[in-house]
């Protein structure tokens, strides 16, 4: 690992008694390479990646076939056997790492974590290598952003042997980790995208430039309704139905550098009933979160999100290129 980084480490929260190490170990074959987990360990604390790189390289479909002609006369005849439209051999998409930046009970990132154990990502099979890298970091042994080092998610990183980085640092500590700081560590994993799942700090600016175009969160409304500060957590659900809005939902945009703000990439709908009650109509958004999340990082690796003129971005369709979602 570059002095650099471990500089940045040393001064933030590790002390690397043990240079880092890494063992990977890829297999390849002509449609399948999956690396098995590398673990690098600095001091006291273990960097963990979960790393799912399934490379499928589009096979070159068979070229157009000349059609066949019954006969030999002057004008050929030509029989129907349907063209294959010669395909031109589907650009090998570039792998994609993402980090995952946490700080309530988890549920999306383990959702996302669990995507990249049972296969999902590694359904893109006509794109070249997806590769799905979940970065936390924990102050102690598992990694995922988060700034409370105790919260649900990092509890079940430590579980599954994840390290976090804990960001902001807690003010009462003179450890000094600044947003530069979590740029160079995240630079040096080469993290494509961000993926905020109940992050409730804001991003500062010096991330968003360092990733434009990069940071998705998640949001359990319908924005532009119900978000900006003060609207998180269990406090979005009860403003939803004190409001008496009939529908609810997630939303997944852009992060910008005010709360919600950002340009809207997905959103989906769940009935808000006339008897629910926050924890009721919470169970309902969260359940189509976690949905919607793999889904949509799924899409960010391959490379599918177009933006229209105006500005917004799309999810374009992988079966029919002029299909949006
Ligand atoms: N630059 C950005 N940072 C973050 C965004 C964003 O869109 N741009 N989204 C939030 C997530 N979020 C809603 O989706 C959100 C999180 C937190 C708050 C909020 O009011 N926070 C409180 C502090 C809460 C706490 O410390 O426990 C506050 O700032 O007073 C609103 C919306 C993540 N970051
Ligand atoms: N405004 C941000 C916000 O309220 N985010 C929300 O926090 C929850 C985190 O759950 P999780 O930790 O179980 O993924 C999710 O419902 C997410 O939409």
């Amino acid at each position: 690992m570059p002095m650099e980084i471990q500089r940045v480490i040393l001064r933030g929260s590790f002390n690397p008694a043990v240079p880092p190490f890494q063992t990977r170990k890829a297999r390849r074959d002509s449609t399948l390479t999956l690396t098995t987990p590398f673990l690098s360990e600095i001091g006291s604390s273990k960097w963990v990646s979960m790393k799912c790189d399934s490379s499928f390289y589009s096979d070159t479909l068979p070229t157009k076939r000349n059609l066949q002609c019954r006969n030999g006369a002057q004008k050929p005849e030509c029989k129907g056997i349907s063209d294959i439209e010669e395909d031109k051999p589907k650009a090998k998409i570039r792998r994609k790492n993402l980090a995952v930046f946490v700080s309530g009970g988890g549920s999306n990132f383990r959702s996302i974590h669990e995507a990249t154990l049972n296969g999902t990502y590694q359904d893109c099979k006509f794109y070249g290598i997806i590769v799905l890298f979940l970065i936390c970091w924990l102050l102690f042994y598992n990694p995922m952003v988060t700034y409370d080092a105790d919260c649900g998610g990092a509890e079940y990183a430590r579980g599954k042997g994840i390290p976090v980085i804990v960001f902001p640092k807690r003010k009462d500590t003179e450890e000094v980790f600044s947003a530069e700081d979590l740029v160079i560590v995240l630079r040096s994993f080469k993290v494509d995208f961000i993926l905020l799942a109940g992050y409730l700090k804001l991003i500062p600016a010096a991330l968003i430039q360092a990733y434009p175009k990069a940071i998705l969160n998640i949001h359990p409304s319908l924005l532009p309704a119900f978000g900006g500060k003060g609207y998180y957590g269990m406090k979005v659900h009860k403003a939803v139905i004190a409001s008496g809005a009939r529908y609810s939902g997630p939303t997944i945009h852009y992060v910008d550098e005010q709360y919600d703000t950002g340009r809207i990439l997905a959103q989906r709908v769940v009935p808000v009933l006339a008897k629910d009650t926050a924890e009721e109509l919470a169970a309902r958004v969260l359940h189509e979160e976690h949905k919607l999340y793999v889904e949509v990082s799924a899409a960010l690796c391959e490379e599918q999100i177009t933006w229209r003129e105006d500005g917004v971005p799309l999810i374009q369709s992988k079966e029919n290129p002029n299909d949006y979602r």
